[in-house]
C-alpha cells in the first residue's frame, strides 16, 4: 500500500489523515507540512508498551530534523485516562518548558490519544496537537477531536473537542499489536460499516480471515474506509449537535460496562462489541429493526474474535443506572443509537427503561 491522504473538512481547522506503511520515518516532514515547525518544542506522550517499539525511532527522526522533544511515558491501559495521570502530564509540560507555540504528539492507541489530546486542549488554554496512532482502534480515536479522561463514575466525562493538526498513521506499527487489541480495533471498523455502509459490512465479512491476519492491502482499505466514514460525519457535525451521535452505536451500554468494571476488565472494543449486540436486540424487540439485524451483527463481531455475551457479574440495574450518565442523556432520558438495518442507524429516545432492563436480564440468563 502507498501513502493515502484523507481530509477532515473543518474550514480553517481542516487537517489531513495520512496513512502509510513506515510513515514514522516521515514524521518530521509531515509536521512541517502541518505547520509545526522545528522551533516548536514538542512533548511526546506515549505509553510504556508503545515506547519500547517506537519512541527512540521517532526521537531520532525528530532530532535529525532539529526538533527538541520531551518524552512523557504513562502506564499502558485505560486507567491512565485519569485525573491523576493528567495532572502528572501537566506538571511535566510545565517543567519541560512548553509554551503556547509548543505541540503535544500522541504516540499510541486511543488511551494515549484521548489523554494527550486533553492535555493539549487545556495546557495554557490550548496548544497544538498531533495524533500518531499505533493501534487499529485508533483509526477511530485519532480522528475527530474528541479528547477526554474518565471519571470513576463515567467514561470520558471530563473532556473537550480539540482537533489535531494532522494524523500520521504508520500502519507498520500494527504488526506489534497483540491479537486482543487487533480484535478491539475491528469492533470500531465493524461499527463504521454498521452505521453507514452495508456494502462495507459485506466486504468485511468476505475478507475477515485475511483481515484478521493483517493482510496489509486489505487492512489499509479497511482503515481508509473507517476513517472516511468518521471524517465525513465529523465534518458535518464536529461537536455532536446531531448526526455525530451515530458514531456512538453500542457505546451507551459499552461505556457503562467499562465504568462498572473500573476500566480494567473489558477493553473499549470488547465493551462496545457487546453493546452493539444489545442495541440490535433492543432494536428488534421494539420493532425498529428488521429481524436478522441482531444475528448479523453478532456474527460479524464473532468473525473478528470479539465477545458478544453479557459481561459476567454485572447487574442489569447497575448497568442501567450507569447508562443514564451517558452524554446523550438529557433531562434523565436515555437516548440510544439503534440499527434500523445493516448500514443504517438512528438515535432513538423514549425507549421504556423496563424494556431495556428486560433485554439485559435475558442476556444475564443466557
Ligand atoms: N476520541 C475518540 O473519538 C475515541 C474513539 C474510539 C475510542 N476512543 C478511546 O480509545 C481508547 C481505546 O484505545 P485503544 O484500543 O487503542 O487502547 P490503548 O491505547 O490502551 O492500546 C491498547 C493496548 O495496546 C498497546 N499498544 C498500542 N499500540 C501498540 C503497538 N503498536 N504495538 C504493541 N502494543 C501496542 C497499548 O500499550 C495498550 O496496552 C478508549 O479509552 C476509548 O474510549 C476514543
Ligand atoms: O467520535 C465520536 O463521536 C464517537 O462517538 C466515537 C466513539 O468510538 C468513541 O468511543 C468516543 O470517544 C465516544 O464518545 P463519547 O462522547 O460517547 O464519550
Ligand atoms: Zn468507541
Amino acid at each position: 500500500m502507498g501513502v493515502e491522504k484523507l481530509t477532515v473538512e473543518l474550514g480553517e481547522r481542516s487537517y489531513q489523515i495520512v496513512i502509510g506503511d513506515g510513515l514514522l520515518h516521515q514524521a518530521a516532514a509531515l509536521l512541517v507540512e502541518a505547520g509545526i515547525a522545528s522551533t516548536s518544542k514538542l512533548m511526546i506522550v506515549t505509553d510504556e508498551n508503545v515506547a519500547v517499539h517506537y519512541l527512540e525511532p521517532l526521537l531520532d527522526v525528530l532530532r535529525e530534523n532539529g526538533y527538541q522533544a520531551h518524552s512523557a511515558i504513562v502506564p499502558a491501559g485505560e486507567q491512565s485516562k485519569s485525573l491523576a495521570v493528567y495532572e502528572r502530564l501537566m506538571t511535566e509540560a510545565i517543567e519541560a518548558g512548553l509554551d503556547r507555540k509548543s505541540a503535544v504528539l500522541a504516540l499510541g492507541g486511543g488511551v494515549v490519544g484521548d489523554l494527550a489530546g486533553f492535555v493539549a486542549a487545556t495546557y495554557m488554554r490550548g496548544i497544538d496537537f498531533v495524533q500518531m496512532p499505533t493501534t487499529l482502534l485508533a483509526h477511530d480515536s485519532s480522528v475527530g477531536g474528541k479528547v477526554a479522561i474518565n471519571h470513576p463514575l463515567g467514561k470520558n466525562l471530563i473532556g473537550a473537542f480539540h482537533q489535531p493538526k494532522v494524523v500520521i498513521y504508520d500502519t507498520k506499527a500494527l504488526r506489534s499489536l497483540p491479537k486482543r487489541e487487533v480484535a478491539a480495533g475491528f469492533a470500531e471498523v465493524v461499527k463504521h460499516g454498521l452505521i453507514a455502509d452495508a456494502a462495507f459490512v459485506d466486504w468485511l465479512e468476505d475478507n475477515a480471515d485475511l483481515l484478521w491476519q493483517l493482510d496489509s492491502e486489505l487492512l489499509g482499505k479497511a482503515i481508509e474506509k473507517g476513517c472516511a466514514v468518521k471524517a465525513a460525519i465529523v465534518s458535518q457535525d464536529e461537536t455532536e449537535q446531531g448526526q455525530r451521535a451515530l458514531l456512538n452505536l453500542g457505546h451507551t451500554f459499552g461505556h457503562a460496562f467499562e465504568a462498572l468494571s473500573a476500566y480494567s476488565t473489558l477493553n473499549h472494543g470488547e465493551a462496545i462489541s457487546i453493546g452493539m449486540c444489545l442495541a440490535a436486540k433492543v432494536a428488534e424487540r421494539i420493532g425498529f429493526a428488521e429481524t436478522g439485524v441482531y444475528n448479523r451483527t453478532k456474527r460479524m463481531l464473532e468473525l473478528f474474535h470479539l465477545p458478544t455475551a453479557w459481561p459476567g457479574t454485572l447487574s442489569p440495574d447497575a448497568v442501567l443506572e450507569a447508562m443514564k450518565r451517558d452524554k446523550k442523556t438529557v433531562g434523565g432520558k436515555l437516548a440510544l443509537v439503534l440499527p434500523r438495518a445493516i448500514g443504517q442507524v438512528e438515535v432513538v429516545k423514549n425507549i421504556e427503561e423496563e424494556l431495556i432492563l428486560g433485554v439485559m436480564r435475558e442476556e444475564v440468563e443466557g
